[in-house]
């Protein structure tokens, strides 16, 4: 299959490389900087599943340069979806199709108004993964997961043969026939979990030793099952035992990865995520003032800062 990942970061290199490892034709959309320093260091992967270096990765700046496309992976964060959408149309207009892996829902229906309901399938991650200072994917999780599957009828074949390419690859693939439903249950819980362990700079552990701070988890969860249910989508009351019993299995120092982008002073996904809930309850007249009291917590760290990102 000849596939572009849109963003060689942390997910983008990971997926494009056990893609590449397996045979799939790969490019990576990158910019300048990035360009150069996978140039010089590598497009090396470090994981828990098996190390792998890609020789010779197929790096574009100009997405005119590129070959032809089947399957473009968006792996960038919420905060520079608005740039790539220039860049989407064209990839679209070519006849490739668009597999997002953010965490979030906003950008779904964005892409759906941008580029056309039939070129955008439904995907998410369930990994955790960094960069480190050379640029090389660090992969700690034993989890290397994408959900991925038809957001119209369209997609089926498409979503067939991406079954194929991940069956193949050092990753795991699951082909999810309900992916609405999936990409709001992970946007339930990471909107939870991401928020709280941000706002508390602290990891799962301390959170749940706290039954006050586990009580706020779990009202975050609520809120987002009552949204998802005014969008169509049947979250209950056991997706949200469900979500607690996963977090009461994640181990004592755990957390997400916006909490460790505010503990390295980074830019968070804050507005693409809470603020994004936020927005979608406006629309439908919620008030989710949980989910609203984090939003304003995390806010002054969302450009990110060296000094004020504490450890
Ligand atoms: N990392 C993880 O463990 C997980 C992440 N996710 C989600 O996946 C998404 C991606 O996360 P992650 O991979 O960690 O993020 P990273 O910050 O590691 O990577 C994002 C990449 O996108 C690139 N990018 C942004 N805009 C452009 C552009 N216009 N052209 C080319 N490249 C661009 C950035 O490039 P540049 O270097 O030039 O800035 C960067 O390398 C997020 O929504 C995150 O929440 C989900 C599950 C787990
Ligand atoms: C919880 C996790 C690591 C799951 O992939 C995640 O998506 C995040 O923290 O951003």
């Amino acid at each position: 299959m000849n596939i572009v990942m849109f963003g060689a970061g942390a997910l983008g290199a990971y997926y494009g490389g056990r893609w590449a490892e397996a045979g799939q034709n790969v490019s990576f959309l990158v910019r300048e900087k990035r360009k150069k320093q996978i140039e010089e260091q590598g497009l090396i992967i470090h994981s828990v599943a098996g190390d792998y270096q890609l020789d010779h990765p197929k790096l574009i700046v100009d997405p005119d340069e590129a070959e032809a496309c089947d399957l473009l992976v968006l792996s960038v964060k919420g905060y520079h979806l608005n740039e790539t959408l220039p860049i989407l149309k064209k990839f679209v207009a070519s006849g490739a199709r668009v597999l997002p892996l953010l965490n979030g829902i906003e950008h779904i229906y964005r892409l759906q108004e941008e580029l056309g309901e039939e070129a955008v399938l439904g995907g998410l991650a369930f990994i955790i993964a960094t960069l480190d200072e050379k640029g090389h994917v660090v992969h700690t999780s034993e989890s290397h997961d994408i959900v991925y599957g038809p957001l119209h009828p369209s997609q089926e074949n498409l979503c067939a043969q991406l079954e194929q390419v991940m069956q193949n690859s050092n990753m795991k693939g699951n082909l999810s026939r309900m992916i609405s439903k999936s990409l709001w249950q992970k946007y339930m819980f990471i909107t939870a979990f991401s928020g709280v362990t941000t706002a508390a700079n602290l990891p799962i552990g301390r959170i749940r030793e706290q039954e006050d701070t586990l009580l706020l988890f779990r009202s975050v969860l609520h809120e987002m099952a009552t949204l998802a249910n005014t969008f169509d989508i049947d979250l209950r009351d056991e997706d949200i035992e469900e979500t607690m019993s996963r977090v009461s299995g994640l181990s004592f120092e755990a957390t997400s990865s916006m909490h460790q982008d505010r503990r390295k002073g980074l830019n968070l996904e804050v507005d693409h995520l809470q603020g994004g809930a936020l927005r979608l309850a406006k629309q439908s007249g919620l008030s989710l003032p949980h989910i609203e009291t984090l939003h304003a917590l995390i806010k002054p760290f969302e450009s990110g800062n060296p000094t004020t990102g504490t450890k």
